[in-house]
């Protein structure tokens, strides 16, 4: 039986993935094999030592701190690409909300007094709440990943002359890209010849306020900025100096913070990026997946923080074992099984940055003792075996 402790709403499409009769699934369990979460904030002192995995429903691993978690061996996913129309949806709602000045003419209805003559109001005032059409002008785009490229080939649709700018851009992100995307060659060129800007990228010591003094600096006057990627992204400070200033006419939010509140010139969405049934059953079944593979058979798919590694599983012996990405690994791990008598069937091993990670199928189960002295070779990480099937 496999616990699998839970820290947010999970959809229930994604936790039927997890069979009762091997799978109990709850928020309030002290001894969990696995986390499956959210937004929630997973702090270290959240991760109890029987943890070996934790599944992000979700694109953005912010919210967990991987680092610690490759130093205790313990697996992290994400699910990526399962949001992202969902995401998608809402920039695009938020680039109507930026031009037509639509959430202030809302406003403005919503507090009129019933009692007046509404409509007539309604034809006197609304020339107040004139905005542009998106359409013939300028977007650029930072971070061209899942959601990027989605943003990006509808935005073509919508009339849009879109730029991207991502240094890094896979070559499936490539594929799905429209070849009439402009490519900035530098986020400030791309910044400097924009109408609207909107953040595709993940938040992490890179990129936190990467817009920043400098950026909005080299804004056009009346720059719209789009943010549904992560609140520390932007520079608060600079933002605000940047909208008294007028070079920036609407900054909108999916990250609202108390001192963002109250201005008109700020769109505040409750984080609802991702709130889609849709996305939400995406996403949460995509998690169960990667977790209840990793926990049956050690394939990885889609880790944040090791190497996709997956070996076709029997049901045989396995053992998974993480080590540091050093010589001579592979080398005393295979002696110390020879001198167990074990016999190794099959095999595979891969890295990613530091980490390797090691798939190995033998003709014996391993004794504890063996699991222990593994554990012991320095530069080991992780060790388990594979509980066989039936
Ligand atoms: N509002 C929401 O509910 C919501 C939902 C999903 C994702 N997100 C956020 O959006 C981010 C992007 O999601 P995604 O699914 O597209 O992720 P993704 O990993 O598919 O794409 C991110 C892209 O950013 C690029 N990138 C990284 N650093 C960059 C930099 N400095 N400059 C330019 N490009 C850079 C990467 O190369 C990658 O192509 C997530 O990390 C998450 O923080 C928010
Ligand atoms: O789970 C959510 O509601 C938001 C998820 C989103 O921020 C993400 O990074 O995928």
């Amino acid at each position: 039986m496999y616990t699998i402790q839970t820290m947010n709403k999970i959809s229930a499409k994604g936790l039927e993935r997890l069979p009762r009769e091997d799978y109990e699934t709850a928020s309030g369990l002290s001894h969990p094999d696995a986390i499956l979460v959210r937004s929630y904030k997973v702090g270290e002192d959240d991760i109890p030592p029987t943890v070996k995995a934790i599944a992000r429903a979700g694109a953005g691993v912010n919210n967990i701190p991987v680092s610690y978690c490759t130093d205790q061996g313990i697996v992290v996913f994400n699910t990526p690409g399962a949001n992202a129309n969902s995401v998608k949806e809402l920039v695009l709602t938020g680039l109507f909300l930026s031009s037509r000045n639509i959430n202030a003419g809302i406003n403005w209805v919503q507090s009129l007094d019933p009692a007046e003559e509404v409509s007539r109001l309604v034809e006197k005032e609304k020339s107040r709440f004139s905005g542009p059409e998106v359409q013939g002008k300028k977007l650029g785009i930072i971070g061209l990943g899942a959601i990027g490229v989605l943003v990006a080939n509808a935005a073509l649709a919508l009339g849009m002359e879109v730029t991207g700018f991502d240094p890094f851009i896979s070559i499936n992100a490539a594929w799905g890209l429209s070849p009439e995307v402009k490519k900035a060659n530098s986020m400030d060129s791309l910044i400097a010849n924009s109408d609207y800007i909107t953040l595709h990228i993940p938040l992490n010591d890179k990129t936190r306020s990467v817009i920043d003094e400098h950026q909005f600096d080299q804004m056009k006057e009346g720059t719209r900025l789009l943010n549904f990627a992560r609140g520390g992204l932007v520079n608060n400070d600079s933002l605000k100096k940047a909208i008294e200033s007028g070079k920036i006419s609407y900054y909108i939010t999916d990250f609202p913070e108390g001192e963002l509140l109250g201005n008109p010139q700020i769109i505040t969405i409750p984080h609802l990026g991702a709130s889609s049934p849709e996305a939400e059953e995406n996403c949460a079944v995509m998690a169960a997946d990667q977790l209840r593979i990793f926990l049956e058979t050690g394939n990885i798919r889609n880790a944040v923080n090791f190497p996709n590694c997956t070996m076709d599983y029997v049901g045989g012996h396995r053992l998974i074992i993480a080590n540091k990405n050093i010589p001579n690994m592979v080398g005393q791990i295979s002696t110390l099984l020879a001198e167990n008598e074990i016999n190794i069937q099959d095999m595979m091993n891969k890295h990613k940055e530091g980490i390797a990670y090691n798939i190995i199928d033998t003709d014996k189960a391993p004794t504890e003792k063996l699991i222990a002295d593994l554990k012991k070779i320095e530069g080991i990480i992780m060790v388990r075996a594979i509980p066989p099937r039936d």
